[in-house]
């Protein structure tokens, strides 16, 4: 694709689209970015992002072969409503949570392509794990195109539409659960006289190693007991986690965030 680039128009240039402006692979997509009239911000993204910003991004449609949703859930219905006066089969990405495939295609002109990606915001050091999940009018080459878009930004897997209704709760959101985990340890470690850096080391490469050792497919459990050396002082730990259950807390938490995700069609 590298000698023929993609026009893609982003629509909204906060922190999500930032993420996945910084990741994408600028040799293959050539990148336009547009928001609600916040000038300041848009100036910030062009200069540290060298990408070109617009403050029209409706007359820029018919330049477009992807147009990037990268707004709140709830300016959706409006930006929609626009784009359909305008658009002409280019390939519609949202990566909104709630708004999936059926979403789109019941307010957008028959027909047209559309895409429903969930990162999150490792992608921009390129460590997302993204789902994406495809609508009816998709062909083969678009796909083509949402899986180069997020090749750079990744891992990634494609799903059904309902599966990301229900999983952005874990690749999306979860991230944050995670930094409040290390936001605790950081404290505690802090209290132990290191410096702040040491407490960052500490913590974020702890964190790592057991994300790594969590992808050679040993289950938690198996690593947790690993861990946990028979009379040892791990156990007495788990306990706490165990008896004030760490595993109902998550569920809630989960829960919560998809019934607030949750739109009606
Ligand atoms: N932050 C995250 O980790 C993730 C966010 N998302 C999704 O990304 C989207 C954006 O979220 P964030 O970047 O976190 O929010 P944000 O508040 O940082 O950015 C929102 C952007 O949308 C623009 N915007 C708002 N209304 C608009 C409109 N009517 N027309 C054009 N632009 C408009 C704002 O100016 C801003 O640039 C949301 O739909 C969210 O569900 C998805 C996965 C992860
Ligand atoms: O908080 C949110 O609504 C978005 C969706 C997934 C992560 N952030």
């Amino acid at each position: 694709m590298s000698n023929n680039k993609k026009h893609v128009l982003f629509i909204g240039a906060g922190r999500m689209a930032q993420a996945l402006i910084k990741g994408i692979n600028k040799n293959e997509f050539s990148i336009l970015v547009g928001n609600n009239g916040n000038e300041d911000r848009l100036r910030e993204v062009k200069e540290t992002f060298e990408v070109e910003t617009t403050n029209h991004w409706s007359q820029e449609i018919h330049k477009m072969d992807i147009i990037i949703l990268a707004m709140p859930p709830e300016s959706h219905d409006d930006i929609l409503a626009k784009l359909s006066k305008d658009i002409s089969g280019q390939l519609v990405i949202t990566v909104a949570a709630g708004i999936g495939p059926t979403y789109l295609e019941s307010r957008l002109p028959k027909g047209t392509p559309v895409s429903w990606v969930m990162p999150n915001t490792a992608a921009k050091l390129c460590k997302s794990m993204t789902l994406y999940a495809l609508g009816q009018n998709v062909n083969q080459e678009q796909q083509g195109w949402i899986e180069a878009l997020i090749y750079d930004i990744g891992e990634f897997e494609k799903v059904t539409e309902q599966q990301i209704h229900e999983l952005t709760a874990v690749t999306g959101s979860a991230p944050a659960f995670i930094y409040r985990v290390a936001e605790a340890l950081e404290k505690i470690t802090l209290e132990s006289g290191v410096n702040k850096d040491q407490a960052r080391k500490l913590v974020a490469n702890m964190i790592a190693g057991s994300a790594e050792m969590l992808k050679t497919n040993a289950a938690p459990a198996e690593l947790a007991d690993e861990v946990a050396t028979p009379g040892g002082s791990t156990a007495a730990g788990l306990e706490i986690l165990d008896t004030n259950h760490l595993d109902r807390l998550m569920i809630d938490a989960i829960e919560a965030c998809r019934q607030k995700a949750m739109r009606q069609e």
